[in-house]
């Protein structure tokens, strides 16, 4: 039977062991002791109690143990690498990772790093953590899988089925690149205008951020055509950019973004890894980015403050 370790027990991170645990042996990692008896609330309300297996790294570094199949790495995308260096010494290099984060911070970097075969997952589930022994699965979505140089294709296509069997349903795919950026443009659009307003997705429509979700959309997609990443819906450049974050504000309008809740929960946000890899890439090219980097600004300035 093929085994999972989830390294990061938060949202994503125990929607997976819930979902994994009755087909495969799992084990969720933390850097702190969690209770085993953990709760999922599913996107139609109903409550499944179960027992996890619920380790620290410091224990599971101090105890025999056989070598996952895959390590799932389920951490804000700024801890990742953290994370999986506190971990390495109980696995061996070639073990398979699969790097769940947003934005593209933690992808290139493990992947340029780790001898073994890295997977990058972009998922449109949502989850959210209701303390230390629940999460809510508060919709349903996809998930595509694949590596960033496409070499392990097979592995995306086992994993893929592994996850879709286990109800988190999977595509593997020969683009991650392309959809780990196309998500990014999103992210970037939204999340950083609702965390500093403190207002809810749906109000980017209205008069007062409406203006500043087009001037946002307007760099990203100069800089998604300077990286090469394809419009979305075979469209074509800023328009086909812009179509998409308004759907997606329009299908999210009652969502407090990931970013807003960091900073209501006064967290540090993972706009280094959805700013950071926009800013850096305009660099490169040359690229105007008056807009980005003013919000990369406050975003800092109100990060400084907790
Ligand atoms: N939640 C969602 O709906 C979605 C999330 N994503 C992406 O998935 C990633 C994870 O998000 P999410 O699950 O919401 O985040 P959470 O904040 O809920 O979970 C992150 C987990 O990582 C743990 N962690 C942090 N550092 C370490 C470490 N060094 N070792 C082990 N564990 C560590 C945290 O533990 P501790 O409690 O100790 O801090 C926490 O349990 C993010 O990149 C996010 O953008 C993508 C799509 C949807
Ligand atoms: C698409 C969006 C903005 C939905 O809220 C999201 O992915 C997030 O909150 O991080």
């Amino acid at each position: 039977m093929n085994s999972h370790w989830i390294l990061g027990p938060g949202a994503i991170g125990r929607l997976l062991a819930h979902s994994l645990s009755p087909l495969a042996d799992t084990t969720l990692i933390g850097r702190r002791a969690l209770p085993e008896r953990q709760t999922l609330t599913t996107p139609e309300g109903k409550q499944h109690v179960k027992r996890l297996i619920v380790l620290t790294v410091t224990k599971l570094a101090s105890e025999p143990h056989k070598s996952p199949a895959y390590v799932h790495i389920t951490t804000k995308a700024m801890a990742a690498e953290a994370a999986l260096e506190n971990l390495a010494s109980a696995i061996p290099p070639s073990t398979p990772l699969v790097l769940w984060q947003n934005g593209f911070l933690a992808q290139p970097r493990i992947n340029q790093t780790w001898t073994g075969p890295v997977l990058c997952a972009t998922t449109t589930e949502g989850a959210y953590l209701t303390g230390d022994d629940g999460v809510v699965h508060a919709g349903r979505g996809h998930t595509y899988v694949g590596d960033l140089n496409n070499q392990h294709g097979e592995l995306a296509e086992t994993l893929a089925q592994a996850l879709t069997q286990a109800g988190i349903a999977a595509t593997a795919v020969d683009d991650i690149r392309q959809r780990l950026w196309q998500k990014l443009a999103v992210n970037a659009a939204i999340n950083p205008l609702v965390a500093l307003h403190g207002v809810r997705n749906g109000e980017l429509r209205g008069d007062g951020y409406a203006d500043r979700v087009v001037a946002v959309v307007k760099e990203v997609a100069s800089i998604m055509f300077a990286e090469d990443i394809q419009p979305p819906n075979n469209g074509q450049g800023e328009e086909a950019w812009l179509a998409l974050v308004w759907q997606v504000v329009e299908s999210t309008a009652n969502n407090k973004a990931s970013m807003l809740q960091d900073v209501e929960a006064k967290r540090l946000t993972e706009r280094g890894a959805i700013l950071g890899p926009l800013i850096e890439s305009a660099e490169r090219h040359g690229l105007g980015i008056v807009v980005l980097k003013g919000l990369d600004d406050e975003l800092a300035a109100v990060e400084a403050r907790f």
